[in-house]
C-alpha cells in the first residue's frame, strides 16, 4: 500500500479563484458583464449630470430621458451583479465545504491523526468562509472598476489636465491602500495562526468541561492564560490594524479635499473650464465610493489569499476522493488475512526530544483464518491498537505486506478491503441512526438490544436509536449492536469489555463472542481480561511492538470457565 499522493500546489491565488468560479462561470460572467454595464451607465450618468449643469437649456426632455434610462441601467446593473454574486458565492461555499469534507473522508487515518482536529475545524469553519467572502463580491469589484475607469475616461475627454489631477489624487490614495494591504497580510497571518490556538481552547473548554470545573487552577490557566491570551492577541492585532485603517482613511479623505481645493483655487492659473472643474469634482465625489470599495477589497483579498493557502495546503495533503471510496465493494473473504514482515513506524513528532524515536510495530508475521477468534493481548502501549489499525487497512505498512487470501492489499484495493470489517474501537464514535435499515435489520437490532440487556432503554424509532444518552457500558453495548448491523464478515472489538460489569463481562466472553462466531463472524478482540483468554482460538501477546507469544487454545475451554 502506497502512501497518499499529494498534489503540488502550482496555481496562484488568482488561479485558485478562477478555478473556484469556473463551475459557475455563466452566472459569474453574466453578473460581471451586467455589473460592468451598470458601472459604465453610472459614469455616463455623471457625464449627463455635468452636461445638464452647463447646458444653456438646462435639464431638457432628452437629457431627462437619458438620465432616467441610465439610472435604470445603473441600478439594474448593481442589482443583477449583487444577486449573481450571492448565488455564486453560496454555491462556492457549498462546493468548498463538500470538497474538503470528501477529502477528509478519503484521507488515511495516520495523515488525519497528524492534522489536529481543531485545525481541520478552523479551516472548515473559518477559512472557507473567508475565501467565499472575497469571491462573493467579485462582480461588485467589476462594477466599481468599470465606474472608475469610464468616469476617468469621460474626464480625460473633457479635460486631460483635470483628469491628470484626479488620477494623481486617486493614485496617492491607491498607493496608501496597497501599503495598508501589505501590512495587513503579515498581521492576518498571525491572526490566523492565533485562531487555531483559540479553536483548540474552545475544544478544551467544551470537551474538558468536567475536569475544568473540578480544578480551579487549571480552569484559570485555560481561561485566563491560554484562551484569553489568544483572544486578546487577535483583538490587539486587529485594533492596531483598525487604527492604521482609520489613519489611512483620514489621510485619503484629506487628499480628496485637498484635490478639490487645488481644482477650485488654481482655476485662474490652470485655465480649466467650469465644466472641467465640476466634472472633476463630480467624478471625485461619486467615484470615491466605488474606488474605496475596490480598495477596501484589498485587505479582504489578503485574508482570502491566506485562507485559500491554508485550504489548498490542507487539500494538497489530503487525497481527492474521486467517488472511489463509496464505489468500492468489499472483496470476497475466503480463507485468511495475514501480515507478512509488516512494519508500521509512526512519524516522529516535531516536539519529541532528540534521542527519542517514534513507536515502531513489527516486523510481524501473522495469519487470521476465516471464522477464527483471535485475542490480541499485551501491556499498555505495546502496540495492540496499532496492530488492529494495520490489520483493518487503516494504517498502510511502512514495509512488508498486508494480504487478503494470499494477495497483497494495495493502495487501490484497500478501500474495498476495509469494507470487510466492522469495529468498536476503545475510543469509538457512536452513530445514533441506522443506514437504510431493512425490516430484517430492525428485527436483528431489536434482538441484539434485548440480548445486550439494553432493550428496556433503547428502541429503534424511524431508523434511529431512541436515545444514546446512556451509561458508558451501555453505550458500548449499543456500539456493538451498530457493529453487528454492519453485516461484515470480520468484527474488531478493542477492549470492548473494559467498561462492562463483571456479570456482563462474563456473558460477553462466554456467550456473546461464541454466538458471533457461530454466526460465521471472524473476531479480532483486544483484551486485558486474562481470565477469559481461553475463549479465543488463538491468543497473541505483544510487547514493545513485537509478538512475543502465540497460543492456540481450544474454545470449548471458554464455555466451561
Ligand atoms: N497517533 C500516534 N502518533 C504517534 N505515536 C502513536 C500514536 N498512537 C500511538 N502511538 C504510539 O504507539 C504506541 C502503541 O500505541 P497503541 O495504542 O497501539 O498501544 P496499545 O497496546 O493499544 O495500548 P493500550 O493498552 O494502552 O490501549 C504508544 O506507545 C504510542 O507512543
Amino acid at each position: 500500500m502506497a502512501a497518499p499522493s499529494s498534489e503540488p500546489r502550482k496555481r496562484g491565488f488568482l488561479g485558485d479563484i478562477i478555478t473556484l468560479l469556473r463551475p459557475f462561470w455563466p452566472m459569474t460572467l453574466l453578473s460581471t458583464l451586467v455589473g460592468t454595464l451598470g458601472g459604465l451607465a453610472t459614469a455616463w450618468l455623471l457625464a449627463s449630470i455635468n452636461r445638464a449643469l452647463h447646458e444653456p437649456d438646462g435639464f431638457t426632455g432628452t437629457l431627462a430621458l437619458q438620465f432616467l434610462g441610465l439610472c435604470a441601467l445603473s441600478i439594474a446593473g448593481s442589482a443583477v451583479a449583487g444577486i449573481g454574486n450571492s448565488v455564486a458565492g453560496q454555491k462556492i461555499i457549498a462546493c468548498l465545504r463538500r470538497d474538503v469534507a470528501a477529502r477528509i473522508l478519503a484521507t488515511p487515518i495516520d495523515v488525519l491523526e497528524r492534522h489536529k482536529s481543531h485545525k481541520l475545524l478552523a479551516i472548515l469553519n473559518g477559512d472557507i468562509g473567508t475565501v467565499s467572502a472575497f469571491t462573493f463580491n467579485f462582480a461588485g469589484y467589476a462594477v466599481s472598476f468599470a465606474t472608475v475607469v469610464a468616469s476617468l475616461f469621460y474626464l480625460f475627454v473633457i479635460s486631460p489636465l483635470a483628469c491628470a489631477i484626479v488620477v494623481l489624487s486617486f493614485s496617492v490614495g491607491t498607493g496608501l491602500a496597497l501599503w495598508r494591504r501589505q501590512i495587513w497580510r503579515s498581521d492576518y497571518r498571525e491572526v490566523r495562526a492565533t485562531e487555531d490556538v483559540l479553536q483548540k481552547q474552545y475544544r478544551t473548554i467544551t470537551e474538558g468541561a468536567r475536569e475544568l470545573q473540578l480544578n480551579h487552577d487549571r480552569r484559570r490557566h485555560v481561561h485566563e492564560t491560554l484562551l484569553a491570551g489568544a483572544a486578546d492577541r487577535i483583538a490587539d492585532i486587529k485594533i492596531v490594524a483598525m487604527r492604521r485603517f482609520w489613519l489611512f482613511d483620514s489621510v485619503s479623505e484629506a487628499i480628496f479635499f485637498l484635490t478639490v481645493a487645488v481644482l477650485l483655487s488654481t482655476r485662474a492659473w490652470t485655465g480649466l473650464s467650469a465644466s472641467a472643474v465640476s466634472g472633476a469634482v463630480l467624478v471625485l465625489l461619486y467615484v470615491r465610493g466605488p474606488l474605496e470599495q475596490t480598495l477596501q477589497a484589498l485587505p479582504a483579498m489578503s485574508s482570502a489569499e491566506i485562507s485559500m493557502q491554508r485550504v489548498a495546503d490542507l487539500t494538497a495533503e489530503l487525497p481527492r476522493d474521486n467517488g472511489q471510496e463509496s464505489a468500492t465493494d468489499a472483496p470476497e473473504f475466503r480463507n485468511a488475512i495475514s501480515l507478512q514482515d509488516a512494519v508500521y513506524a509512526f512519524h516522529k513528532p516535531d516536539n519529541m526530544p532528540d534521542g527519542m524515536e517514534g513507536f515502531v510495530l513489527g516486523p510481524l508475521n501473522l495469519t487470521i483464518r476465516k471464522g477464527e477468534t483471535l485475542f490480541i493481548v499485551g501491556e499498555n502501549g505495546s502496540g495492540k491498537t496499532t496492530l488492529v489499525k494495520l490489520l483493518l487497512g487503516l494504517y498502510a505498512p511502512t514495509s512488508g505486506h498486508l494480504l487478503l487470501d494470499g494477495e497483497p492489499v494495495t493502495a487501490d484495493s484497500v478501500s474495498g478491503y476495509r469494507q470487510l470489517f466492522s469495529s468498536v474501537f476503545s475510543d469509538y464514535f457512536l452513530f445514533d441512526d441506522l443506514v437504510a435499515p431493512s425490516p430484517q435489520d430492525l428485527e436483528i437490532a431489536r434482538h441484539w438490544l434485548e440480548r445486550l440487556e439494553i432493550g428496556h432503554k433503547v428502541k429503534v424509532v424511524d431508523g434511529k436509536f431512541s436515545t444514546i444518552d446512556l451509561s458508558t457500558g451501555q453505550k458500548k453495548r449499543l456500539a456493538l449492536v451498530q457493529a453487528f448491523l454492519d453485516h461484515r464478515p470480520i468484527m474488531m472489538l478493542d477492549e470492548w469489555a473494559a467498561d462492562q460489569d463483571p456479570t456482563f463481562r462474563k456473558i460477553f466472553y462466554t456467550e456473546i463472542l461464541p454466538e458471533l462466531k457461530a454466526l460465521g463472524r471472524t473476531l479480532i478482540v483486544v483484551s486485558h481480561d486474562d481470565r477469559y483468554f481461553d475463549c479465543a482460538d488463538t491468543v497473541i501477546g505483544l510487547k514493545a511492538g513485537k509478538i512475543i507469544d502465540v497460543k492456540a487454545t481450544p474454545q470449548t475451554a471458554c464455555l466451561a470457565s
